[in-house]
């Protein structure tokens, strides 16, 4: 049996624009367990990404509580947040966000280099996550060298080398072709169910939630359905 993650309970997101107050998120309560490839859907505006961001410490909750492991992350302050992150969670965008005057392996790298380890210890992790990713034969080229899914394979493996028990994945494979989508959707999948990791995957298109073992929809910040656990 898996244990939870992540526990959101009544967690709101407002926003005031003048006298206007914008809630994307409303009264939120949701479970999600380690392991579990979580996809999130909703219309334009309904909250996906204001959620994303909250449970990957990137934004604060307004009101409501977010435990993270048994800790309440929405307690952490501005620094103290910058290192849950470092240590838990990692994530991917729709346009892979690679540095472009840096080699893919170089690319997965990054991360590490605000971790304490030997040259020899960053060595072996870059090297695994380039193989876990299946990209290893492309190390030593530079992201315009690469097609999309290449690209988002080296994207993948620069969020493994840190080891996060959470990945977050804004529309992953919102711009591939229908091939390379379904390899990098496979690849998530595995992820979770040979690595344990958690995957919380936001994206418009219900063939590539299809992937995931349980889909949320979200609307006006409020899910309207989906939250049950599917057993592995
Ligand atoms: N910093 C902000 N200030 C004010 N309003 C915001 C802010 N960030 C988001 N919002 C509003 O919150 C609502 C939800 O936005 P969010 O980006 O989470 O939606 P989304 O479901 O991810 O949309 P999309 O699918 O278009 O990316 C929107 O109405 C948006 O305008």
């Amino acid at each position: 049996m898996n244990k939870t993650l992540i526990s959101c309970q009544g967690i709101s997101k407002v926003y005031f624009k003048g006298k206007q107050e914008i809630t994307p998120l409303n009264e939120l309560d949701l479970e999600i367990i380690q392991g579990e490839f979580l996809a999130l859907m909703g219309p334009s505006g309904s909250g996906k990404t204001t959620l994303l961001n909250i449970l990957a410490g990137i934004d604060s909750p307004t009101h409501g509580k977010l435990f993270f492991k048994e800790q309440d992350i929405s307690q952490l302050k501005r620094r103290q947040l910058t290192n849950f992150r470092a240590q838990n969670m990692a994530y991917i965008f729709q346009l892979y966000h690679l540095i472009p005057v840096l080699t893919a392996y170089e690319n997965v790298e990054l991360p590490l280099l605000t971790h304490r380890l030997s040259a020899k210890q960053r060595h072996d992790r870059v090297c695994r996550a380039l193989e876990l990713a299946n990209i290893a034969d492309r190390a030593d080229h530079y992201p315009k060298q690469l097609s999309g899914g290449q690209e988002q394979r080296v994207a993948i493996a620069r969020a493994l080398v840190t080891d996060p028990p959470l990945i977050v994945a804004d529309e992953p494979t919102g711009d591939l072709d229908q091939e390379s989508a379904q390899a990098i959707l496979k690849l998530l999948k595995s992820l979770c169910a040979e690595l344990n990791k958690t995957v919380v995957m936001v994206t418009h298109d219900p063939k590539a939630a299809a992937y995931a073992d349980r889909t949320l929809f979200l609307e006006k910040g409020v899910l309207i359905k989906g939250d049950h656990h599917v057993a592995h």
